[in-house]
């Protein structure tokens, strides 16, 4: 095992003097070097590996061997990435180290010259930010999250090698955390914390990872080594700081490839040699493992520095392309790149493959499962990148390879709309940016005194990162989105350079607006596809999000608005649903599950459950279902499982039923198809329509209490269903599922006058009235109806007539009458003092005294039964709506046998129309319209509808 000892020892608060070992680099700092470090961490006991040019090599140039190419090996290099979340435990440790030695035995073709790059363990990044962050604050805390950092890696290390293995290595944590709380004292006499230190200190995380892997491996008996990036990688750096985990940003660190490669090359024959890398017989399953340090970095100077927050990942992909890897697998706690932030988005799901340019822009606004310049070392080479779950190994995860085709590309290929394709999504992920700030100059009249060049200087001169601009093309208005910490900044600047023109008010205003978050979807199907960003926007807008700037990269791979940061999750998720990233068409809140109708149309959505998801692509999500006394919740939006509902409801994790508390969850949920089905008779339930359309939730109603209750009511929920281009629909509520309502619209839609309609539209009435006779009497007709549970639960609102008239009232508004229910003239088939009857409030009781008091019609109705046989006719129950003369009438008639109405047979329901068009013949909807599976169909129908409407509202 080789020893790595090069530390930089202060001696004095303010020296710097170096006491470095190294077995084969040698030590080669200049006096500018020097003096440049002192300059940027006065004082700082800095431990370093500082690495010159390789030494004049004992090795003959025959014996020199391309590390790319291991001497002996059938195979390519395979690079793995283990972050911090794949190392958090000693057991993780264990299975990165078994995984590494698995996949280094290869696949069909032989073994596999393997090198890994390690994280720090999950949280010790953050951890050794917190020393140095706490250092000026709260000195304590700093020591505190100091001893924490090394203890707890010593612990983890000792857990999986014997003492004789990891002595050496703790004593080399321990003296690491003394040279760290040198750094840390020191800054207490500065009173500032040079950037530099942070870089230093934060690296440790990995430089112990890489010795707790190697450990473990040390005790497998494979050949293995471990490298120190920070001898080998040098980097260019044009940017200061960590940054943060998922900030926008491209990290500013440009490899020295040159160097580099040299360095690499140096340690592949010395050290690489020494440890027998040279002599493997990879026929004999010998192979070496290198593990090596992500993050960490040094600058030309020979300064410590890192690849920035997220780094491992760019360090990855730099030392695959130095050793010409076959493919590099980034390890992480997720089944790969999802197509959101799965904290966020929890409909989100593994996108199965990327192109580079995609896996870059995800990146670079914000997908923080990779850092935003990761993809550039393997471009050239076309390395694959695969991400994969380190908890889930078995799965495939997500391939990254490939270019997108460019904009000229796109210019010469075929534009369609994405929605005429099936199956296809141009969108591959969505992301976001917390904590922007919008910087905007508005209202320059200044001719001539290129506004955009100056505006941009600025912010370039004073190194803000501008992640969005956008431009009027008068240059008379300029936005950009930059770091919310820089937005002060950027203003202050901007006033500078432009405090002549504000003095003379040539500049309206500069101002900043903090809060804020970059959304952006990412697809090179965009660039070929039209309506995509009318989708996006009109997602947003049905999540009531309000858009505070657009811009569309010229690449045509990105569309990013920014939105206040409160409605980031909304934003995201309701894109996601939009582009049908989601499987989850429409979520429903189901009122009245348990009773007749409710119940059956559950049995339908489980029925169909897997037809509609295979054969329409739609999956309907009962998120809340209720009934009167009870409700039951999916938990963060998820869909309740159907085949369960009815013990659901039943069960403990229901709670009380509370419709103000069902709004708000229903306004709080961002999908942006959202309905209602209101299966309940209930007055309550009705009150809330014109709110929940006024919210945007769509409704579907079998329920007649609004569509034929008051009127004034009634208009203010058709104004709030227009004013928010929601939909509520209610064919069911009339002749089940018969298309009435729809036919209806259809012939006013197409400007057909509709001059009356007639028929029967009581499934009751029409059983009843052709099932009586001389042998069965009336109310044992109606005992037959009720027990085939075709009636409505109050038998009295079918005889009364009530229950026609109702639906005469939906049909004549839906023809622009405007009528209520007392403006129905109504035959009541029962004496009208029943209905100021007490019954009992319990169903087969009061369904039971019903049906013994209507015993007193058998005679009543036999007599005008045969008075209409006498006359060669039928007795039915008829609706009749004028149009010219306004009159709406339900009476029971004699019909003729040229009557439509006279065939008409136990549970049918007929309406004919009579228009315009139909003059001479009535366009006649007929067929059965009785009981609750009909009813369910009915609802069935109006939310394919509505899906299927949603959807072309999107294109
Ligand atoms: N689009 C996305 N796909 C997958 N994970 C994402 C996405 N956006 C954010 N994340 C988050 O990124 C985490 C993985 O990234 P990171 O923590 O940097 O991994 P590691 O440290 O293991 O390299 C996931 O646990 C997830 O919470
Ligand atoms: N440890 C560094 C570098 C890194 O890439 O880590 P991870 O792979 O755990 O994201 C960080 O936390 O930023």
């Amino acid at each position: 095992m080789r020893s790595k000892q090069h530390s930089l020892r202060g001696i004095g608060a303010l020296g710097l003097t170096v006491l470095l070992s190294h077995s084969s680099l040698v030590l080669s700092f200049s006096l500018r070097q020097l003096s440049g470090t002192a300059t940027r961490i006065p004082g700082v006991h800095l431990k370093a590996s500082v690495v010159a040019s390789p030494p004049s090599s004992p090795i003959l140039q025959d014996d020199f061997d391309d590390v790319a190419k291991p001497r002996g090996a059938k195979n390519d290099w395979e690079v793995h990435k283990f972050g911090g979340a794949s190392l958090a435990t000693a057991e993780l440790y264990r299975t990165v180290g078994d995984l590494l030695i698995r996949e280094s035995e290869g696949r069909e073709h032989g073994t596999i010259p393997t090198m890994a790059i390690v994280s720090a363990r999950g949280g010790m990044t953050d951890l050794l930010v917190k020393v140095v962050d706490s250092a000026l604050l709260n000195f304590e805390q700093a020591i505190v999250a100091l001893q924490e950092a090394v203890e707890s890696q010593v612990s983890l290390l000792k857990e999986l090698a014997p003492p004789e293995i990891t002595d050496p290595i703790e004593a080399r944590f321990r003296s690491d955390g003394q040279d760290i709380l040198s750094v840390v004292q020191s800054l207490r006499m500065l009173h500032t914390v040079p950037a530099v230190t942070m870089e230093v200190v934060t690296g440790f995380g990995e430089i112990w990872s890489a010795q707790t892997l190697h450990a473990y491996l040390q005790t497998q008996n494979v050949p293995c080594e471990w490298i120190d990036a920070r001898d080998i990688l040098v980097v260019k750096s044009d940017s200061s700081g960590l940054g943060e985990k998922g900030a926008a940003s491209t990290g500013g660190v440009t490899p020295l490839y040159e160097i580099t490669t040299e360095r690499l090359s140096h340690w592949w024959n010395n050290e690489g040699r020494n440890a027998g890398f040279l002599d493997l017989s990879y026929e004999k399953g010998q192979v070496p493992i290198v593990i090596v340090t992500g993050f960490v970095a040094q600058t030309i100077e020979g300064v410590p520095t890192t690849l920035k927050r997220s780094g491992s990942d760019y360090s990855a992909t730099i030392f695959a392309k130095l050793v010409n890897a076959g493919r590099v697998t980034m390890w992480k706690n997720t089944d790969g790149v999802y197509t959101a932030d799965p904290r966020r988005v929890p409909e989100a799901f593994p996108i199965a493959s990327l192109k580079y340019d995609e896996a870059m822009e995800l990146a670079y606004f914000g997908a923080q499962v990779l850092h935003p310049s990761a993809m550039e070392p393997c471009i050239d080479k076309k390395i694959p990148v695969y991400v994969r779950n380190i908890f889930n190994p078995d799965f495939e995860g997500t391939i990254i390879q490939g270019r997108c085709a460019t904009l000229k590309d796109s210019f010469d290929s075929k534009i369609m709309n994405w929605r005429s394709k099936s199956g296809f999504v141009p969108i591959k992920g969505i992301t976001s940016v917390d904590k922007i700030a919008l910087v905007s100059l508005e209202g320059a009249s200044i001719g001539g005194a290129n506004v955009a060049e100056r505006f941009m200087g600025a912010m370039a001169d004073n190194d803000i990162k501008v992640l969005i601009i956008t431009q009027a093309s008068s240059e008379s208005s300029i936005t950009v989105a930059v770091p919310e910490n820089e937005g002060q900044r950027a203003l202050q600047v901007l006033e500078n350079v432009f405090e002549l023109e504000l003095s003379r008010s040539k500049i309206n205003s500069l101002s900043v607006a903090t809060g804020m978050s970059i959304v952006a979807i990412v697809g090179e199907g965009m660039a070929m596809t039209s309506g995509v960003s009318a989708t996006f926007m009109t997602s947003l807008s049905s999540a009531n999000v309000n858009i505070r700037l657009i811009a569309q990269g010229s690449s045509e791979r990105q569309i990013a608005v920014v939105v206040a940061a409160e409605d980031t999750t909304s934003a995201l998720r309701a894109a996601h649903m939009a582009f049908t990233l989601s499987e989850t068409t429409a979520t429903i809140t189901l009122l009245g599950c348990t009773g007749n109708i409710g119940s059956a149309l559950v049995r339908q959505l489980q029925e169909q459950k897997t037809r509609l998801a295979q054969e329409f692509g739609v999956s309907m999500c009962i998120n809340i279902a209720a009934n009167s006394k009870k409700m039951v919740v999916g938990e963060n939006s998820q869909c309740l499982d159907v085949d369960n509902l009815s013990s659901l409801i039943k069960s403990d994790e229901a709670l009380a039923f509370d419709l103000d508390k069902i709004t708000n969850l229903m306004m709080a949920d961002v999908h942006p198809l959202r309905i209602v089905i209101d299966c309940t008779n209930s007055e309550a339930v009705s009150e809330y329509y014109e709110r929940w359309l006024s919210s945007g939730i769509n409704i579907i109603s079998p329920s007649r209490k609004v569509a034929a209750g008051n009127l004034e009511r009634y208009k203010c929920v058709r104004a709030a269903e227009k004013a928010n281009s929601v939909s509520w629909l209610y064919e069911s509520s009339v002749g089940s599922a018969l298309p009435i309502c729809t036919t209806l619209q259809d012939l006013y839609e197409t400007g057909d006058k509709v001059k009356s309609i007639t028929g029967c539209v009581s499934g009751t009435m029409a059983y009843v009235l052709s099932s009586f006779s001389e042998d069965v009497p009336f109310s044992e007709a109606l005992r037959a109806a009720v027990e085939k549970r075709i009636t409505e639960n109050d038998v009295w609102e079918d005889l009364s007539g009530m229950d026609m008239a109702q639906k005469v009232v939906i049909l004549a508004r839906s023809m622009g009458m405007n009528v209520n229910l007392e403006d129905v003239e109504v035959e009541f088939l029962i004496p009208e003092e029943f209905l100021k009857k007490e019954y009992p409030v319990d169903w087969n009781e009061m369904t039971a005294a019903q049906l013994e008091d209507i015993k007193c019609m058998d005679a009543l109705m036999l007599e005008r039964l045969k008075a209409a046989t006498a006359e060669g006719r039928r007795l039915r129950y008829k609706f009749l709506i004028d149009k010219e003369t306004g009159k709406c009438k339900c009476s029971l008639v004699n019909t003729e046998t040229t009557d439509p109405l006279y065939r008409l047979k136990l549970y049918e329901n007929l309406v004919a129309f009579e228009t315009s068009r139909y003059e001479t013949s009535p366009l006649i909807v007929k067929g059965a319209a009785a009981g609750p599976d009909l009813a369910s169909a009915g609802i069935f129908a109006d939310l394919l509808r509505l899906t299927r409407s949603f959807s072309s509202n999107q294109g």
